[in-house]
């Protein structure tokens, strides 16, 4: 059916504009700072309050019950973070927490949505800067309704990369990462580059500002709308060793192309991480 899930597509737009008002109204108050798995992991009551309104409203329009839902405050309350065949949303309500808790100026919502474990669509509002970034499977990617294209760079030489360093500060996995950047800083690239937020990040590839975008202990939550968008602009996704991705591996490149995504993965120090639907999973 060609239109089938454009009526939740639609609405998704929607929450995504509505919780990304209640972002910003929140910034401008007093914001109360709380943690999660350690003492860097941040999460704050508008994170919580944000996903209840997003899951609420879907609930309400489509029906208790009808679909499921994987959200990153649900899940770090205990709820399963399983992709199954139903109609799946996987929604970020606060996509660069800390951020949001600085007052560093890019903050996003993500929400996505996957039938038989494949991403329908995908809709990352840049709240701050008040960008929305949406794309549907086979029907190009948009911010504020322009078409975005990801960059034609096939020289590594002349690309920016993103890459972020994540919450877990043991030294080992920071000197992986780290030692990762080096190798891809000296080769040389024009710069290296992290926004704090995966969403952001992922929609900085499908527009073409970056030629690519990797983080290993990622989840689903940050990467899901992203990887709808990347793709559409005309970008691709690959496992961080080059396999195919998976999104529930909390493993992910996104790039311009197959030339520019494989010249990094020579140079990622892979390191090992929970799946994010492992059944000891533990956010951290
Ligand atoms: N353990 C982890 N490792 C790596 N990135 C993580 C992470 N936990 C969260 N992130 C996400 O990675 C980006 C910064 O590294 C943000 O999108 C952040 O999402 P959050 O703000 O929703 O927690
Ligand atoms: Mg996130």
């Amino acid at each position: 059916m060609a239109d089938q899930w454009q009526r939740e597509y639609d609405f998704a737009e929607k929450v995504a504009r509505k919780a990304g008002e209640e972002i910003r109204k929140a910034g401008e108050s007093e914001i109360r700072v709380m943690t999660k798995s350690c003492t860097v992991d941040l999460v704050t009551k508008t994170d919580e309050r944000v996903e209840k309104i997003i899951i609420g409203s879907l609930k309400q329009e489509f029906g208790e019950g009808t679909h499921c839902f994987i959200g990153e405050e649900s899940v770090a309350k205990g709820e399963a973070c399983i992709l199954t065949d139903k109609p799946t949303w996987i929604i970020d309500p606060v996509d660069g927490t800390t951020n949001f808790v600085h007052g560093f100026p890019f903050v996003a919502v993500s929400i996505a949505f996957a039938v038989n474990k494949e991403l329908e669509f995908g809709i990352v509002y840049s709240c701050l800067e008040d960008k929305m970034y949406k794309a549907r499977k086979g029907q190009g990617a948009f911010c504020n309704d322009e078409l975005i294209q990801v960059s034609d760079v096939k020289e590594i030489k002349k690309s920016i990369i993103i890459s972020e360093h994540g919450v877990d500060r043991s030294p080992e996995k920071v000197n992986k990462i780290f030692s990762t950047m080096q190798k891809i800083l000296c080769i040389p690239v024009h710069g290296l580059r992290g926004s704090g937020t995966a969403a952001t990040n992922m929609c900085l590839v499908a527009s073409g500002a970056v030629e690519a975008f990797f983080e290993i202990g990622i989840h689903c939550w940050d990467i899901a709308a992203g990887a709808v968008i990347v793709q559409e602009a005309g970008g691709l996704l690959l496992d961080v060793d080059g396999g195919p991705f998976d999104l529930m591996s909390r493993r992910m490149l996104s790039a311009n192309n197959d030339v520019i995504a494989h010249r990094i993965i020579k140079e990622i120090e892979v390191f090992p991480v929970e799946r994010d639907d492992a059944p000891t999973h533990r956010i951290y």
